[in-house]
This record gives C-alpha cells, structure tokens and sequence, in this order.
C-alpha cells in the first residue's frame, strides 16, 4: 500500500490532546519539536501544510493546577482561554528553529456557517499558505458555547480539509490507526489498513475517546474521513509517536490506517452547502418534487412544497425533506419563510401575483442545493 500523502500537495495536519498533551501531564515539548521538524519537511518538499492543534483546555488545566478536567463551560472555556497562550507560545518558538513563521486562527462553527465569514477564512487561509507561514487553528473554545461547538477537532480538521481544499487530512493520535474494536479494551483487535472513507461498517468499528484527556476518540476520526472525503479529500489516520511518520507518509510509505476518498470532487459552493450545519428551517416537498429533486438534482419550485417549518431570511440554509421527514437536500433558500408560506403550493405564474414582486421562479436554485 502506497500512502496517498506522497502525492499530496495541500495537506491538513490534525494532532490530538492526547497526544500534544502527553496525556494530560503538560505539553509534550518535544513532541511537537518533533511535528515542526517533520512539517518544516513538508514545506521543504513543496507540500503546503495546515497544522490544527488540540490541547489548549488541557493545557489550561495543567497552568491552572486542576489536577481533574472541570465540567462546567466556563471553567473549560477559561481553561482553554489560558492554555492557548502557552499551545501558541510553544509552536512559534518550535517552528522558528526551522526559520518558519506562524499564524494562530482560531474558529467557532458559526465562522464556517457563514457564506461570508467561511470564504473570508478561507481567504486568509489561502494567502497565509502562499506567504509560506504556517497557520496553526483550533476551535474558539472561548466563546463557543455547547450547542454550536464542534467538541473534538476531528470535526474541525474535516472542515478546514473542506475549506481550503486540501488533497489530505492526517488524523494524528496516541493508536497506530483504526482497529476493528477499541484496542485497549480489545488486545486482538486486528489493524485495518485501507478502506473507503464512508464504509458504514467503520463507524461500528470504532468506539469514543480512550483517554479522559481526547475528546472525540475513533469515531470522530472515522466520520471526519468522511466528510473529508466529499471534497475529494483523503484521510489518514497514524500514530503521532512514530518516528518520522509525517516524513515518511510523503516518501509513500503505507503506515497507518488510509482511508480513500472517490476521484470526482464536489464544486466548492455544493460542499460548503452539505457542511453547513446550521439549518434556520424545514421546507417538506411533495412526492413529485422530492422524486424530481433527488433523482434528477432539479430546482425546487413553490409548486412542489407542502408547509415551510420554522422562520428563516432569504439566502439562509434549510433542509428539504419529503413526506415521512426525511432529509432529500440541503439548499439556499431565495425566499424567507413568511414569503414562502404565501407562495407554496402556488406556480411560477401565481408569484408575482400573491406577492407583488418575484425574486426568482424557484425556491431553492438547483445551484443552491446539495442532494443527499
Ligand atoms: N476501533 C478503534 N481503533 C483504534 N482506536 C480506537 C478504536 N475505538 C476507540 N478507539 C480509541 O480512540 C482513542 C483515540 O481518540 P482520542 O482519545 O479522542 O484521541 P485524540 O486526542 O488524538 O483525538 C484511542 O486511544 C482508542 O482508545
Ligand atoms: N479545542 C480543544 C480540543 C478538543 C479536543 O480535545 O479534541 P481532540 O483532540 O479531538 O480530542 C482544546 O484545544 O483543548
């Protein structure tokens, strides 16, 4: 097996608490000496790297003396809050040695649920890879609170994958890849080496976080392979306690667990629609209109809408879902809900007639939406 890395040019780089964190006791300094010698590599070679690092809350607890991880939310966000200082302190002074710039981003999932604030991150993204600097992201975690946070940064990794385009995510973490069952509660687990991101029967495979220090565990890798995976992008999921393992998946070598991605890549506005996570409402399409739009990817009409559910402005992202709820696309909506209550059920012709004005003919411009 041939690492996908080799051929890679774009690549996102996760590191996990557990293991930036050596397992909760601090940061693990010359761990991440290590990754910036091995990402200073990278660049050398002419891949453009993206680094996202855990382990401010960690970190935090550790400047903080808390000796147990608090469960309050301000507790952990005042955690994170101190921790990032000494996360970001110690990559800048580990890249410098490598004459490397750095560049802290952090992001909450409203910034990617933005049309807006998703293509300014990726601009600036963008133009910091070309500056030769190296941007190093982790999740908000001040400011976000419970309901809109992404929690692990396995979630947050597939998105910046997504955002930025990259050709790969490497999921670094404390196993050797994905087993078919957890192996600290299962010693003969066998190692999986290569799959397709998006085998249902992975996600069976894995099981949550091993450690009290990561948050996510297996599971989060495995689905953020898939979401990785809509945008054409690789996954690859190794240990970050191997010698040389980032250098070595560039010279090809098949260490870890590789999960493969389709060769068609969704355009960049569809894949930013199936990761907006935000839904403001729920519009249920009859049968004709549900068929029409899942099997032949067509606009949706007023005409092919039976109720509009919940309260949303034009150019906000809904769900549309057929008859028995479930869910056919995703899309950017032309009208907001009270215009859309008055003109469901009505034809293109009826538009003008009920409302006075028309934006467009469709409710949901087949460029607007992604199928499901
Ligand atoms: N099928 C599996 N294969 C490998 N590891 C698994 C599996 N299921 C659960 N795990 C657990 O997931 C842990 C890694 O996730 P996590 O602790 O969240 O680390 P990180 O901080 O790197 O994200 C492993 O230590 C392991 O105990
Ligand atoms: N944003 C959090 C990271 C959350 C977390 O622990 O994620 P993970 O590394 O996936 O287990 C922090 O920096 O502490």
């Amino acid at each position: 097996m041939r690492s996908v890395i080799h051929a890679a040019s774009r690549i996102v780089v996760k590191v996990g608490s557990s293991l930036v964190t050596n397992d909760g006791k601090g940061l693990d300094l010359s761990a991440l000496a290590r990754w910036a010698a091995e990402i200073a590599e990278l660049k050398r070679r002419g891949k453009q790297v993206v680094l996202v690092s855990s382990g401010a809350i960690a970190e935090g607890c550790q400047r903080l003396g808390w000796s147990v991880r608090p469960k309050g939310v301000h507790e952990l966000q005042a955690a994170a809050a101190v921790g990032q200082m000494g996360l970001c302190q110690a990559y800048e002074t580990a890249f410098r040695e490598f004459g490397l710039k750095t560049a802290q981003i952090l992001l909450t999932h409203e910034d990617l649920a933005d049309r807006t604030r998703y293509l300014n991150a990726r601009s600036t993204l963008t133009t910091l890879l070309n500056l030769n600097v190296v941007p190093i992201i982790n999740e908000n975690d001040t400011v976000v609170t419970d309901e809109i946070r992404f929690g692990d940064n396995d979630t947050l990794g597939a998105l910046v994958t997504n955002l930025i385009e990259a050709d790969a995510l490497i999921i670094l973490t404390d196993q050797q890849g994905l087993y078919t069952a957890d192996p600290r509660k299962h010693p003969d687990a066998v190692f999986v080496h290569e799959a397709q991101a998006g085998d249902a029967a992975l996600e069976d495979m894995a099981g949550g976080a091993g450690s009290s220090v990561g948050t996510g565990g297996m599971i989060t890798k495995i689905l953020a392979a898939k979401r990785s995976a809509r945008s054409g992008a690789a996954t690859v999921i190794a240990c970050g306690r191997e010698h040389d393992v980032l250098s070595r998946l560039a010279d090809g070598e098949g260490i870890g667990t590789q999960l493969l991605a389709p060769t068609n890549r969704m355009a960049a506005r569809k894949q930013w629609l199936a990761d907006h996570l935000k839904l403001t409402g729920r519009i249920v399409l009859d049968h004709g209109a549900a068929q029409a739009v899942r099997e032949r990817g067509t606009s949706l009409l007023p005409v092919g809408v039976t109720a509009i559910d919940g309260d949303f402005l034009r150019g906000e992202a809904v769900a549309c879902v057929d008859q028995h709820g479930e869910e056919v696309a995703r899309g950017l909506v032309n009208y907001s809900s009270d215009e859309a209550r008055l003109i469901m059920k009505k034809t293109t012709r009826e538009i003008e007639a009920t409302l006075g004005y028309m934006v467009e003919p469709e409710l949901i411009h087949r460029d607007n939406m992604v199928t499901l």
